[in-house]
């Protein structure tokens, strides 16, 4: 590191290695909720400890839910419904996987709650998730604007008529967030919850991991389809004693594309086919491109071109409605493809940790690509060695911005990564653990 505002990123030309993956930021602040609404103790290992899910835990603690250090990444949580502070404030920051969840959660515990995050935070929208929460008798106010944090939580009169509806447009994190909290409205209303989504519905890979840890935790939800969910009134979430937290699909995402364009191979453990994830579908994009992919239960092996040799990459004309986060990979490595690279179904970047759309298309033309972009789609031309420009890229506090961009390295120019301590969201170490697979 040069100084602690930026990175100089020499040009690289091989990667090839191991690299065990931090634990998945999805499946971390999930479960950390999951267990502390459970009855009985839960030992979880593998947790992520980064940004999102320090947030996760103080709340929890200040909740006064008891969460025991085991070791590093081993807490042990013993599970309270309602939590034992009914009143309480809360930051979380900029985890949209802590803010949302946790408002559901709180809207049907009937105490008193405050809960607000960094700005960005409080301009990305919520206001889907308050609706639905209403309709199910739950008092939820913004303090600020309407459909955006900061949120006051009261104690409100729960219990619907009618299925509650819930747009699924804008972020999958509301229907989650609903479907977490729904055993605690079973259990305060004696009825089933039904939910009803309305209109489209993005990101589903996330609902089923969503799903998948709630029949961990003994609540099995209905399901018809995407359309409508219902948790019985019977459903009460149970410890499975022990649980360890997959790698993070969407961190796998660079050093996969690092084996794709720097030869490789680049073994990476943490995830593999049995994972729940969804970003582990990254890994056919890649295939697609041309890199070579084994599969293991636990573990990808990516090898491929070396794009600082001239080889290049295939282009693609890709939906990247189920990959929302791995996606921002495929745009950084359309640099390298052998025509233009069209990512489309991305509308939800624009109220993610950025505008992604424009500030991909923004750094990315810095480097000298001509990029274009629509409401919900990139489209990026890639680069002749001779056009590449020595760029400083500016990060966004965004750690993907931070994250995609170290692949620019495999150019002919030096690169400058602005602010790369932004990747603490995530992926605390990303850059020494970059550093440590590649060369000039
Ligand atoms: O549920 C989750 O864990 C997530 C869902 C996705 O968000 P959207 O549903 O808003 O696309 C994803 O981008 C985010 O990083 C994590
Ligand atoms: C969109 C992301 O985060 P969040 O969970 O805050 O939505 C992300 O990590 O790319």
């Amino acid at each position: 590191m040069n100084s602690d505002a930026s990175l100089l990123l020499q040009p690289l030309a091989s990667a090839k290695g191991d690299v065990r993956l931090p634990g998945s930021k999805s499946i971390s602040n999930r479960v950390l909720l999951l267990a502390a609404l459970a009855q009985g103790t839960t030992r979880v290992g593998g947790l992520l400890d980064s940004d999102d899910t320090r947030v996760m835990v103080a709340s929890l603690r200040e909740l006064d839910v008891s969460l025991t250090e085991v070791d590093e990444s081993t807490l042990e949580i013993s599970g309270q419904c309602p939590f034992p502070n009914a009143a309480a404030e809360l930051f979380l920051g900029n985890a949209g996987t802590a803010f949302r969840p946790l408002t559901a959660a709180l809207a049907f515990m009937g105490g008193d709650y405050r809960l607000s995050g960094v700005p960005r935070m409080h301009e990305r929208p919520i206001g889907d998730l308050v609706d639905a929460l209403r309709q199910a008798g739950a008092r939820v106010d913004c303090l600020a604007n309407d459909g955006y944090p900061p949120l006051a939580i009261g104690k409100g009169a729960l219990g619907a008529d009618e299925p509650v509806r819930i747009k699924g447009s804008v972020s999958s994190q509301f229907l989650t967030a609903l479907l977490m909290a729904a055993p605690i409205y079973t259990a305060a209303t004696g009825r089933d919850l039904v939910i009803e989504v309305e209109g489209v519905l993005i990101s589903r890979p996330y609902i089923l991991i969503t799903l998948n840890l709630m029949a961990r935790f003994g609540v099995d939800v209905k399901c018809e389809g995407w359309q409508r969910f219902t948790i019985p009134a019977a459903a009460a979430y149970r410890s499975p004693g022990a649980i360890s937290i997959e790698g993070d699909a969407s961190s796998a995402s660079y050093f996969m594309a690092l084996g794709a364009i720097g030869g490789g191979p680049v073994h990476i453990h943490g995830v593999g086919s049995r994972s729940i994830q969804g970003d582990i579908a990254f890994a056919d994009t890649l295939q697609a491109m041309g890199a070579q992919v084994e599969w293991h239960a636990d573990s990808i092996e990516i090898s491929g071109v070396q794009v600082a040799r001239g080889d290049r990459l295939k282009a693609f004309d890709e939906d990247f409605n189920l990959i929302p986060d791995a996606a921002m990979t495929a745009a950084a490595l359309a640099l390298y493809a052998d025509g233009p690279c069209t990512l489309r179904n991305i509308g939800s970047w624009r109220v993610k940790e950025t505008d992604r759309i424009h500030a991909m298309a923004t750094e990315l033309g810095k480097l000298g690509a001509k990029v274009e972009e629509g409401d919900d789609w990139l489209r990026v031309h890639p680069l002749e060695r001779a056009d590449w420009r020595e760029a400083s890229i500016a990060t966004y506090d965004d750690h993907r911005m931070a994250m995609c961009f170290s692949l620019a390295a495999f150019g002919p120019c030096p690169v400058v990564i602005e602010d790369p301590a932004c990747v603490s969201k995530t992926f605390p170490d990303y850059f020494s653990v970059f550093q440590a697979m590649v060369s000039a």
